[in-house]
């Protein structure tokens, strides 16, 4: 017999069941389910990764909803499994759901939330932190430092690169890709060149007005360019961060070919998903370049990294540590909380996910919708006219 999954018990005389399959940060997300009637099941199990199995376990004869997270297979045995217990919601507590097989949501009419907004600058600030620990070697000196090898100042001393007046690269101009952008413009005066299937107007409108205020203090402007194919980035940037979503198109966009277009010296920083570089091909990338760098918060095959990173004096990597701040992982509970109650009560559909503040405001009743449900459309849910 198979051995039961331990798990925390909310409101046990609760009407709705809803199970999380991790414990998440804060009470408020556990509060407004339970003050909604839902009996609330969280997951304690000390293993990190669930298997479909173990989730199959928890979801059990009756559910009505499921938060999940974004390292869990959501595929067709889950979402049928969940449609057996009387579900039809199901949220990732990511912004990011790759790891979600949408179709299969849509045939068992299952409602699939995500986390997007409340992510965004915590985010976008991991990748300029990488950019800037990866450009000016901060974790090579401290490990220098620790094992006690600093005798003195010298001219040679962990010599990296300068950012100001250098040309940052943005692969993905949404939400993150934007708001790193804006950092490395705004904080280093960085010219900006921008890859992304579709304009990222605000952004531009932002460099624009930027530079004009610097011109206007005498100083050098900084500009954009929104490039006609990747290659252009590649080529021209002196920092590239990756912020595209992870799809077919995405695979693999960082391969052989295009780090070898990339200049010697160049930043590239990660904090989309792992597969988007061909982390086998990075390796090999970095032996040979030792000026260029890397800064990585995922990896191809999480949690593992592939064999040669570890070792490579031009790398820094941090475990998918980009969206962890106290205000936005509360913050995506409480959304991911909230998509499955929306669900479960018959609630329509925010209109714009990306304005999701009303949500967060712990000082008042969120409003009575789901904050993001990505196959809205498909499921024919209606959009909230709030
Ligand atoms: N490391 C982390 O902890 C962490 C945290 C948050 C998000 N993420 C990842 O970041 C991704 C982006 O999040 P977001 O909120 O900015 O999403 P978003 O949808 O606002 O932005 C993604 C952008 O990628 C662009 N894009 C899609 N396909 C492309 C392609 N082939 N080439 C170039 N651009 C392409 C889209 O047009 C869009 O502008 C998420 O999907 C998630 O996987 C990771
Ligand atoms: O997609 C996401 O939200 C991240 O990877 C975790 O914050």
């Amino acid at each position: 017999m198979a051995k039961p999954i331990s798990i925390e018990v909310w409101n046990p005389s609760g009407k709705y069941r809803v199970v999380s399959t991790k414990p998440m940060p804060g009470t408020r997300w556990i509060r407004l389910l339970t003050d909604q009637d839902c009996r609330v099941e969280i997951c304690t199990e000390k293993k990190t990764i669930l298997s479909v199995e173990d989730i199959i376990a928890l979801i059990g004869n009756k559910c009505d909803g499921v938060i999940g997270q974004l390292t869990e297979d959501w595929g067709e045995v889950l979402f049928s499994a969940l449609r057996r217990a009387g579900g039809t919601a199901f949220s990732n507590m990511a912004v990011g759901y790759n790891n979600v097989d949408v179709n299969a949501a849509n045939k068992y009419g299952v409602a699939v939330g995500n986390t997007p907004g409340v992510l965004t600058e915590t985010t976008a600030e991991l990748a300029a932190s990488l950019s800037l620990a990866a450009a000016r070697r901060i974790v090579e000196a401290d490990q220098f430092m620790r094992a006690g090898l600093y005798d003195g100042w010298l001219p040679n001393l962990f010599v990296g690169n300068l950012l100001k007046g250098q040309t940052v690269g943005v692969i993905g101009a949404g939400r993150i890709g934007s708001a790193y952008a804006r950092m490395m413009i705004e904080g280093f005066k960085m010219n900006l060149i921008y890859y992304d299937l579709y304009q990222a107007t605000r952004l531009e409108k932002f460099v624009t007005a930027y530079g004009q205020f610097l011109k206007a203090n005498g100083e050098q402007p900084v500009t954009w360019k929104r490039a006609a194919t990747m290659e252009d980035v590649l080529r021209e940037a002196d920092v590239i961060s990756l912020h595209p979503v992870l799809d077919k198109t995405t695979y693999h966009l960082i391969n052989k070919e295009r780090l070898s277009i990339m200049k010697k010296d160049a930043v590239l920083v990660n904090a989309s998903r792992g597969p988007v570089i061909d982390e086998a091909a990075l390796v090999e990338h970095l032996k040979l370049n030792p000026m260029f760098r890397v800064g990585l918060d995922v990896f191809e095959e999480e949690p593992l990294m592939k064999p040669g990173l570890a070792e490579q004096k031009n790398a820094v990597v941090v475990p998918h540590i980009a969206s962890a701040s106290k205000w936005t992982r509360e913050g995506m509970a409480t959304l991911a909380a909230l998509n499955v109650l929306g669900k479960i009560k018959g609630y329509p559909v925010w209109s714009d996910p990306n304005s999701i503040e009303t949500f967060l405001n712990e000082s008042s009743q969120p409003p009575p919708a789901s904050p993001s449900i990505v196959n809205a459309k498909q499921l024919g849910l209606p959009s909230s006219k709030l």
